[in-house]
């Protein structure tokens, strides 16, 4: 008997046919992201997009009710010192919550969201022309940024836009989705300042701290499309990961799937209508010192669909600015001394992005 002969047929040839860079680029060269793949019919997903099992099992819900991520009402400006400390509590202790009456009309959300799925469900030959990898450009159509160092594929699609500092003439964003995106960005700059203000004062630093930081110069979009998926266990809708910004706020449609890790278990954030997202960026836990803390979040491929999200990340991304962010000096003492080194946020984004969203945090490159 020939033993090698044998042992080919039980092996799982499918390793040695598998050329995992081959699939990805030709799955890249569509330029038609996911739902293209959706729009062409398949029923079972290509092997680029399966996670491991051990990523995809945990994606099951963990039965865990009793947590509930904070909801804070940001009405309530007569009990300000009580918000302070609710901002305090769950930025120290989940690195998310959600705000209510947060000023941003529930009309503009809704057309958020439904500029966002006129854009991605155009016909693929107007989409493609925005599709690029150039880290650089302002405006682009992407399907999984880091498409080549991650473990496995997700199964989204995102149009990115940087709407400040230094926007593009309004004409570069898509026609789709550009004078939503710019109203949505006058809000989020509303939001912003009330919510670094918040941020603060719940460190112990005068209401302008952050935004004389200039943690408010600049906002990006991310605008997500999630496709209905058909084999949901395979794969994940967005692998768990921190965001390397100062801070996102998250405006999720009714669909659902976003968990974030506390205290060791995969917790829910249900969508809550009027409700938007907030979460801690790694660049916030950075310059706390730790007292803030960027936490994993991640979000389930379901069969429902198509989810649509907008995340809007408060950072200046690839701009050529000098600024150096470390610790705040305020917030050390002998006690608490500075726990990471200095970083151009340009440089925290080339190695949040070397390491796709998938791995350990960014943060470890620059602990002291
Ligand atoms: O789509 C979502 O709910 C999450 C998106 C997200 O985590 C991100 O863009 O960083
Ligand atoms: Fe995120």
């Amino acid at each position: 008997m020939d033993i090698d002969s044998d042992l080919q047929k039980v092996l799982p040839t499918e390793e040695h046919d598998y050329d995992r860079e081959k699939e990805l680029k030709a799955f890249d060269d569509t330029k038609a992201g996911v739902k293209g793949l959706v729009d062409a019919g398949v029923v079972t997903i290509p092997r680029i997009f399966f996670m491991p099992p051990e990523d995809t099992l945990s994606a099951k819900l963990d039965d865990h009710g009793s947590f509930q991520a904070p909801i804070i009402d940001l009405r309530d400006r007569a009990a300000y010192a009580e918000t302070v400390e609710k901002i305090r509590y769950a930025s120290e202790k989940w690195g998310f919550f959600q705000v209510i009456n947060h000023g941003i009309p529930q009309d503009v959300i809704n057309k958020v969201i439904a500029g966002v799925q006129r854009f991605h469900e155009q016909p693929k030959e107007v989409k493609m022309k925005f599709y690029s990898r150039e880290k650089e450009k302002k405006v682009r159509f992407i399907s999984n940024y880091d498409l080549y160092v991650s473990k496995a594929a997700n199964w989204r699609d995102t149009l990115y836009c940087a709407m400040a500092p230094n926007p593009p003439p309004p004409k570069e964003y898509p026609v789709a989705c550009r004078e939503i995106l710019i109203e949505y960005s006058e809000h989020i700059q509303s939001l912003g300042q009330i919510l670094f203000g918040l941020l603060s004062e719940a460190l112990g630093l005068n209401p302008s701290h952050l935004t004389d930081m200039g943690c408010m110069e600049g906002h990006v979009f991310f605008c997500h499309y999630y496709p209905a998926c058909p084999e949901p266990d395979r794969t994940i809708g967005h692998a768990k990961h921190c965001d390397p910004d100062f801070l996102t706020i998250l405006l999720q449609d009714q669909i659902g799937g976003l968990q974030v890790l506390h205290e060791d278990h995969w917790i829910d954030i249900p969508p809550l209508e009027g409700a938007l997202i907030v979460n801690i960026g790694d660049l916030l836990q950075l310059i706390s010192n730790n007292k803030f803390r960027s936490v994993e979040h991640r979000v389930r491929a379901k069969r429902a669909g198509p989810r649509i999200s907008v995340a809007c990340q408060f950072t200046t991304l690839y701009e050529p600015t000098d600024k150096l962010y470390g610790p705040i000096k305020e917030l050390l003492s002998e006690d608490s001394p500075p726990l990471y080194k200095e970083t151009l946020i340009k440089d925290y984004l080339y190695s949040f992005c070397s390491l796709g969203s998938d791995n350990d945090s960014a943060l470890a490159f620059f602990r002291l």
